[in-house]
């Protein structure tokens, strides 16, 4: 079973290595998606969702929300920060019943990128 929960950041960034419009500081409310795989336990619960939110929130949220995105992620491009939030939170949301599936982020309403690990 997946089991998925949406969050909402806001974040500038410059893609330097970009030739284009993209190239100069600019900001976005990106949305990310976080999908864990697994079982339901004995409650019906592949994993408690306040449980993922407050892992998420603490690994990632706090982190980003807010802040100049080419301080913490070399060219922030929204495939870089998917690989950096599946770094961030590929170790907690791993037990031997479930484990993170698919990390997406948004940086408009219209454009995405999936990551799901190597
Ligand atoms: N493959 C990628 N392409 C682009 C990325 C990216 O992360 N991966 N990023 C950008 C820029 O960050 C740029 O800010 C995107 O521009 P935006 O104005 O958001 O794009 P649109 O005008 O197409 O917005 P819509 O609202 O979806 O029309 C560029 N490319
Ligand atoms: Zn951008």
């Amino acid at each position: 079973m997946y089991l998925s929960r949406d969050f909402t950041f806001d974040a500038a960034h410059r893609l330097e290595k970009y030739h284009g419009k993209c190239e100069e500081l600019h900001g976005h409310t990106y949305k990310l998606r976080v999908t864990v795989e697994g079982d339901p336990d004995e409650e019906g619960m592949v994993v408690d969702f306040l449980y993922l939110k407050k892992t998420v929130n603490e690994l990632v949220i706090s982190v980003l929300d807010h802040r100049y995105l080419n301080e913490i992620i070399s060219q922030p491009t929204a495939e870089n920060i998917a690989k950096w939030v599946w770094d961030k939170l590929k170790n907690p949301l791993s037990t031997q019943r479930y484990r993170l599936y698919e990390v997406s982020v948004w940086e408009s309403e219209n454009s995405f990128v999936s990551y799901r690990g190597e």
